[in-house]
């Protein structure tokens, strides 16, 4: 039987991903969609890949509370999650995926990172997708929990994707051309999130370059003891052994190369005496953002949780 879903926020980056990617599951199909502007024309003319039938309806909570669909996902800017799960409750509610930070802290919501929450997700009612970095650091980070004596430092780098489509600095091309933007040098909230996580303090200082999308991370992990590569190696490639969204190598993994994948990879694995160093890359828009959510989507529904999620690409180095 097929699922239905519906997305709030079509119009967005990350909600443009998510219709591409559902155009080729055979599983979960896009049957409703809202956003802000272009109500009442289909979504076709916005995506060029979604249903034929589909017309973009109002966001509002009211209309999104009589879709008869089995899951919603909220593609939304912060702040404007508690509406729709205010109006979407009760045992006959929808599936309901929130992209924003809104629920990432709430412990009635499960947090969407399988790698780590798997048996959580299977089932959940309402599932809190992780930020993009938060992604990445979590992930980079917890092959090393029990080994740490400090914070770890992560260096973020992120293509201007990932300041979403409301016009700003971030995601201007010309302030951005031949530049690189330090922001939020203290406090972002990727920090708070991996840390809360990771039930260990992070420090994250996250920057913004010219290329669209993909992010990388050079994160710095001071260690209790004293580490050898191949024992560093071993732990990484034992914890992700299972987990195809999850690529360790043995070069430098580079942004580039992460653009359009739906995994993280996870290189660079140098160690000089207690001092370690791991490089990580993924695109902010698919396992940061739109490949996650269906993962989460489909552990929810009882589906495989890489329907419509290829991996199986080569590596992207190493
Ligand atoms: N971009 C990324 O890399 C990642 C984003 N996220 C999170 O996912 C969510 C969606 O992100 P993204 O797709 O980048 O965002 P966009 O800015 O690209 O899209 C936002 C969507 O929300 C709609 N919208 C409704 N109300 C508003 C409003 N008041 N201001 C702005 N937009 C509004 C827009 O409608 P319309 O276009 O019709 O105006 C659009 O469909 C955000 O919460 C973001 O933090 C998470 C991980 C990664
Ligand atoms: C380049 C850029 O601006 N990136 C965004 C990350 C987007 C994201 O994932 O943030 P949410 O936690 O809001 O979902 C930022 O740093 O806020």
């Amino acid at each position: 039987m097929t699922r239905t879903l519906g997305l709030v926020g079509a119009r967005g980056h990350v909600g443009g991903e998510l219709a591409r990617l559902l155009a080729g599951h055979d599983g979960l199909r896009l049957t409703r969609a809202a956003s802000r502007q272009g109500v009442g024309e289909p979504l076709r003319a916005h995506l060029a890949h979604a249903p034929a039938d589909i017309v973009l309806e109002d966001m509002s909570p009211e209309t999104v509370a009589t879709w008869p669909v089995d899951a919603v996902v909220l593609a939304l800017p912060n702040g404007l999650a508690a509406a729709y799960a205010d109006v979407l409750t009760g045992p006959r509610a929808p599936v309901l995926v929130d992209l924003s930070a809104d629920y990432r802290f709430d412990p009635e919501w499960t947090y969407g990172l399988p790698e780590r929450h798997r048996a959580q997700i299977r089932g959940a009612r309402k599932i809190a997708n992780p930020g993009c970095y938060a992604t990445g650091i979590q992930l980079g980070v917890a092959p090393l929990l029990g080994l740490l004596a400090g914070p770890p430092q992560a260096f973020g780098v992120s293509g201007y994707s990932g300041a979403g489509t409301t016009p700003s600095p971030r995601n201007d091309p010309e302030r951005l051309r031949d530049n690189l933007m330090p922001y939020a040098l203290t406090g972002h909230l990727h920090e708070r999130e991996a840390s809360h996580h990771l039930d260990h303090a992070v420090r994250f200082v996250p920057h913004v370059a010219p290329f669209f999308r993909g992010i990388s991370l050079t994160i710095t992990l001071p260690l209790a003891r004293p580490l050898e590569r191949p024992e560093l190696l071993a732990r990484y490639r034992d914890v992700y052994a299972d987990e195809p969204l999850v690529r360790v190598v043995d070069g430098v993994p580079e942004v580039r190369a992460a653009a359009g994948r739906h995994d993280v990879v996870i290189g660079g694995l140098q160690v000089d005496d207690c001092h370690a160093v791991v490089v990580v890359t993924l695109d902010n828009l698919l396992k940061g953002a739109a490949s996650q959510a269906l993962q989460n989507l489909n552990l929810a529904l009882g589906l495989p949780e890489r329907q419509g999620v290829p991996h199986d690409d080569p590596p992207a180095v190493g």
